[in-house]
């Protein structure tokens, strides 16, 4: 059986330990799964999860994306170094106001989000283009598309991968090769909680009253909840991620939850650029019950992205 190699990012947790687990379990043994994660003493979750796929159509290897050698030895040790489909999904969140983040943190979060895709390609995708196939697949975020307040770096991050791709496709195309950018709304992982934990110990003596005032009792306040209930399951994201793998045409970009998809399309729909900036402060500021109002609104606005996914052909198995 011709299996494809997936490379995937990020697998001690989340997203990423969800997708190698799905696709290694694929009933059709399409796949043989490296599911890759920097710190190997964190397998644990992902060896109890992978269950009697592991060594089968799984296995656990050390990758670190802020580290090229690391790349390198990994890919180095893969059979005859081939990845036909990549999942750059390692990452990291950072919210809070700037005056109160060093520009050593925010360099942190552009050296795993983006530099971590550009290092990964650079060994990869060389490979890629000489066999004339491949998939790049990238979990980037809703706020690849749309800024979110308090999130400027790790929009600044997603902007930065979705800009990168853009331009990569259309030379991609030339060499038959497919990138796909996965663009979830808030997933309840680990993101969500590393993300909150350090957002509540800022010190916020930096910043003007107004500003500390805005993050503590608007953003923060609220961001379990939008989480709790708008957020998705690192499972349904993954499935997600599974058929865009196995469509015959995938899309360049698929929203995972179509809640958000107003909130991006917005911003398509006035080319000044101020409906979406506008909206969110009314949802922000001019209303009593931030949460309510917010999930109001999403709720509201919700529709079908017209190019349904499900209508998607999946590939014939090989
Ligand atoms: N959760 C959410 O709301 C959303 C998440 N995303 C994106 O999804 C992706 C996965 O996040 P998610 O599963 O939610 O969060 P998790 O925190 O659960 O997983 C993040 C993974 O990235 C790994 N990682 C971080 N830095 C590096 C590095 N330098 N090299 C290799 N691995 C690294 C972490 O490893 P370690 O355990 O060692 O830290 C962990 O395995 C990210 O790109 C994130 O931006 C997008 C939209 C929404
Ligand atoms: C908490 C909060 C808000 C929404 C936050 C959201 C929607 C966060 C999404 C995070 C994602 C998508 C992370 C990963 O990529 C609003 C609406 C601005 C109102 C103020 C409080």
């Amino acid at each position: 059986m011709n299996q494809k190699v997936v490379l995937i990012t990020g697998c001690s947790s989340g997203i990423g330990l969800a997708l190698a687990v799905r696709l290694a379990k694929d009933e059709k043994k399409r796949f043989m799964v490296y599911a890759t994660m920097r710190n190997l003493a964190k397998s644990e979750a992902l060896v109890e999860a992978a269950g009697r796929t592991l060594g089968r159509t799984l296995e656990i290897r050390q990758l670190d994306v802020c580290d090229e050698n690391s790349i390198k030895a990994c890919v180095d040790n893969l059979p005859m170094r081939r990845v036909d489909i990549l999942i750059s999904n390692a990452g990291m969140g950072m919210i809070g106001p700037i005056e109160c983040q060093s520009i050593d943190e925010m360099k942190t979060v552009m050296d795993t989000n983006f530099f971590g895709l550009v290092r990964l390609l650079k060994e990869i995708l060389p490979g890629m283009k000489m066999r004339k196939s491949g998939h790049i697949v990238v979990i980037s975020s809703v706020m690849g598309i749309q800024g979110i307040l308090f999130n400027d770096i790790y929009a600044a991050s997603k902007f930065a991968v979705e800009g990168f791709c853009e331009s990569l496709a259309v030379q991609a195309l030339r060499f038959n090769l497919n990138i796909s950018l996965i663009e979830p709304g808030p997933v309840i992982t680990e993101f969500e909680s590393k993300v909150y934990e350090e957002g509540a110990k800022i010190d916020l003596s930096k910043a003007d009253k107004v500003t500390a005032d805005m993050f503590t009792n608007i953003y923060l306040k609220n961001y379990n909840q939008i989480f709790q209930s708008l957020g998705q399951t690192p499972e349904d994201v993954a499935e997600h991620t599974f058929k865009m793998i196995t469509m015959e045409n995938p899309p360049f970009r698929h929203q995972t939850n179509s809640l958000y998809t107003p909130m991006t399309t917005l911003k398509y729909a006035d080319p000044n650029g101020d409906l979406p900036i506008e909206t969110f402060y009314k949802m922000v500021f001019e209303h009593d019950k931030v949460f309510n109002a917010s999930l109001n609104f999403l709720k509201l606005l919700r529709w079908r992205s017209r190019k349904s996914f499900t209508l998607g052909k999946e590939k014939n198995a090989s």
